[in-house]
């Protein structure tokens, strides 16, 4: 674990000192978009145009922030347009790496040894935390995002003209619904379980606790009475919930401490995992040996001997 200082490694753990124990997820800094013809997003640059074969994707099949942006590629059609290198799941004193294991391909495109050597062919004065995904241009060789929450809204719309497939998970009339929804899962669950298992002092760890099962007893009552968050329609807010929940009760539960109550102790929350679970394309995107490996083995300030937990069996792995 580690950050470039202009564009040189170091290899330090999160501050939390200055947060009194609290862990606060830095902003993200590559926020152009790939469109349709190439015109600017919503931020950044344009000159980013929707083209087969243009952009590559870096991911860790463990990350739940890298899991959507795999899942939209492949709902979304994009196997063949957007090729993909898998890092490998330990993140130590070198960060991300490219050394090979059953899923982790190394890097496909420049066969660099690290992903902070990525961050600086883009940029070789590079400040802040190198993460997954990211989002790569090899026409302008640089970074074209990392941050999920925009890549999955490019992947959504940005290629149809391509793929011919023109399913929205950002339908227009949901916007809002789905913006509130992502507000309070973004801090509560997908972060929440960050911010709990991050933190450095008891309080800390409470403040982000309570919150975080309040949401899930919510959640538990919505998918009582609808299919998904937003009723009989499937969304990008499913969508970022998922990558959480098929997370949970393998590691969040033991090693970030998240253990009021599973998500298997939730019926209608486990039913919904299970739903999604079984979306066509999308199992073969959860690598649950990836995801302990990375959590149990890389935060050794968290668990020091890397020992990664054989349990517990997953409802919805089974048929
Ligand atoms: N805002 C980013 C967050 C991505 C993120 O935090 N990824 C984690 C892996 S789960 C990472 O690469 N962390 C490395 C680090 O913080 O040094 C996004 O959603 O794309």
């Amino acid at each position: 674990m580690g950050m470039l200082v202009d564009g040189v490694w170091k290899d330090v753990w999160y501050d939390t000192k200055s947060t009194k124990g609290h862990f606060k997820r830095t902003t993200t800094s590559f926020r152009n978009w790939v469109t349709k013809d190439g015109a600017p997003g919503p931020s950044g640059d344009g000159g980013f145009k929707a083209e087969a074969g243009r952009y590559h994707l870096y991911v860790s099949l463990a990350c739940p922030w890298a899991h959507r942006t795999l899942i939209f590629r492949k709902l979304k059609k994009l196997d063949d347009l957007i090729s993909v290198s898998v890092v490998h799941p330990l993140m130590l004193e070198n960060g991300w790496t490219f050394k090979t294991d059953a899923a982790a391909t190394g890097d496909d495109l420049f066969g660099l040894d690290y992903l902070w050597q990525v961050y600086v062919k883009a940029d070789p004065a590079y400040n802040g935390r190198v993460t997954v995904p990211v989002l790569w241009d090899k026409i302008q060789n640089t970074i074209v995002s990392n941050e999920s929450a925009e890549i999955i809204r490019m992947f959504n719309t940005a290629f149809n003209g391509l793929t011919g497939d023109d399913q929205d998970f950002y339908p227009q009339a949901l916007h809002d619904d789905i913006e509130a929804l992502n507000n309070r899962i973004y801090d509560t669950v997908n972060n929440g379980v960050y911010k709990a298992g991050f933190a450095t002092t008891q309080d800390a760890y409470e403040e982000a606790l309570t919150p975080l099962f309040e949401s899930l007893d919510w959640l538990e009552e919505l998918l009582t009475n609808r299919r998904y968050l937003c009723g009989d329609v499937l969304t990008e807010a499913d969508w970022r919930l998922f990558t959480t929940l098929v997370r949970f009760d393998a590691v969040y539960v033991g090693h970030f401490k998240c253990n009021i109550r599973r998500i298997a102790d939730y019926p209608a929350l486990s039913a919904y995992l299970k739903t999604l679970y079984s979306v066509p394309g999308v199992a073969e995107t959860v690598n649950i040996d990836h995801i302990k490996r990375h959590y149990y083995g890389s935060h050794k300030t968290i668990n020091p001997t890397g020992i990664i937990p054989v349990g517990p069996e997953l409802d919805f792995l089974l048929p």
